[in-house]
Parts: structure tokens; sequence; C-alpha cells
């Protein structure tokens, strides 16, 4: 299989939900079979969060041994730690506060509450990621990240015409300026991003597929920053119908 970004089309958001997190559970098994451990990156948005109540819901969830997987953010929003506008609170709301997975694996951004400013948290989590990479390495293995895209292209924080977007010397980044609210949030770069194994983009909507065509016609990465997301191993865009509307054909991977 080759490394070429492919598009998988469902009929509709939930379908989409669905069929991402059946692949998710079967491919975290098959990862568990050959490794220690998985490392998982999770996203904030509707779509990312409907995938992690989809993986909730499949009978088939607890044949992933989850004391062995292990859960990274791409970003997070700078809000109080229960905030129900942040990302962990959502995720674990609606997957890991629902599984068995050990506390110490999961490994959120710091909250603004918590006694530390935006830079401080930036660093922190920064510090973190190298912290768990193997001897010798920058960056963890990540297996999977997941990533959600907004009708602008965005990825994580990443936004479009934002100097911190092309930021590649660090590997996490303050954001202060975010289109999106709220203003303040934290993300991980680009380079650490596509060291990932595999990137999942997931995205639903009508409002999505001019950026999705963009980005697949070969758009600057600056302008439309999942232009510039490709996995190691695997780049793979799970989208409904709608997000699909101006995907080239031949771009289209055969539904089975
Ligand atoms: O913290 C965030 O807001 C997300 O990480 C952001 O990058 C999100 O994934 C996209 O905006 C898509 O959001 P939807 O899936 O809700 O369209």
């Amino acid at each position: 299989m080759t490394n070429e970004r492919r598009v998988l089309v469902h009929a509709d958001k939930q379908t989409l939900a669905g069929a991402v997190a059946a692949r998710f559970i079967t491919k975290t098994v098959d990862i568990l079979d050959e490794q220690d451990a998985a490392t998982v990156v999770l996203t904030g948005g509707t779509v990312g969060t409907s995938v992690l109540e989809a993986i909730r819901e499949s009978p088939a969830r607890d044949m992933v041994d989850w004391s062995r997987v292990h859960f990274w953010w791409g970003d997070e929003r700078w809000v109080p730690k229960d905030d129900p506008e942040r990302n962990e609170r959502q995720a674990r709301d609606a997957l890991l506060d629902h599984i068995a997975v050990p506390a110490e694996n999961i490994h959120p951004f710091a909250a603004s509450d918590e006694g530390i400013d935006l830079q401080a948290a930036a660093a922190r989590y920064s510090e973190e990621i190298a912290e768990a990479a193997p001897f010798g390495q920058p960056l963890p293995r990540f297996d999977i990240t997941f990533l959600g895209v907004g009708a602008d292209g965005h990825i994580a924080s990443l936004f479009p015409a934002n100097p911190s977007t092309s930021e590649d010397g660090a590997n996490v980044l303050a954001v202060t300026n975010s289109p999106k609210p709220p203003p303040e949030r934290l993300s991980l770069t680009r380079p650490v991003i596509n060291s990932s194994e595999r990137v999942w983009l997931v995205l639903a909507g009508p409002d999505k597929a001019s950026a999705l065509g963009l980005a697949l016609a070969g758009a600057s990465r600056d302008e439309v920053p999942v232009a510039g997301i490709k996995g190691r191993r695997r780049t793979v865009f799970f989208v409904d119908r709608e997000a699909a509307a101006e995907v080239p054909e031949n771009l289209i991977a055969p539904s089975y």
C-alpha cells in the first residue's frame, strides 16, 4: 500500500464515525500484537468527538487492551481544567472515562487554572513529549494521530496565514490569536504531527468540501494547513459525501 493520501467516503457523519471507530479498534489490536504499546493523538472538534463516542459504543471496544494504550492531544483550548470546551474534558466524557486506561497513560495539556501561563504550558508539553520518546529519539512513536479539519483548512490549532502554522523549530506552540474560539490555544507543530505513523483526518459537512478539495489539489500548506499534513506511513481522509464534493474522482478510494 502506498503512502499516498487516501480518501474514504461515507454516507454521512454517523456512518463515518462508526467506520472510523471500527477501523481504530482493529488497527489498535493489530498494533498491540506487534508492539508493547500503542500511542494515539486525539483531536478536538465535533467529528473527532463523535468517533470517540462510537468507539465507546462499539461492542468490540474491549478487544483493545487499553492498559497498553497512551493518549496525547494534538491541541487544546486554553480554558480551565473542567471547562466543557476543553478537548480533554470532551474526550473523557466521550471515551476515556469509560475504558480501563490507566490514569498515567493519559497525557493532557495543562489547563489555564493550573498555575502556569500559556507559554509555560507549551514548554511543559514539549518536554513531556520529549521525555516520552525512546532513548536517542526526539519524539515518541505516534501510531495514530486523529485530526479534525476546519472549513478554513486548519488542523489542530494551526490556522491559515498564521506564522505559527509554519513554525517547525518547536514541538508545541502557544497560539494567541485563534480565529476559532477560544483565541488562546496550545498545538503540536506540523513536524510533530507529520512524525506520526498514521494520520487519520475526520471531516464531515458541506463547509469542509472546499478546504479538502484545495488541499488535495496542491494548495499551499500555509494557506490551507491540512495540505501540509502527511503521516510517515498512512494519511487517510475519512469524509462524508458532502465534504467529498470537490475531491477529484481519481483520489476517492473504492468503497467496499
Ligand atoms: O480544538 C479544536 O477545535 C480542534 O482540534 C479543531 O482543530 C477541530 O478539529 C476542527 O476545528 C474541526 O472541528 P469540527 O470537527 O467540529 O468541524
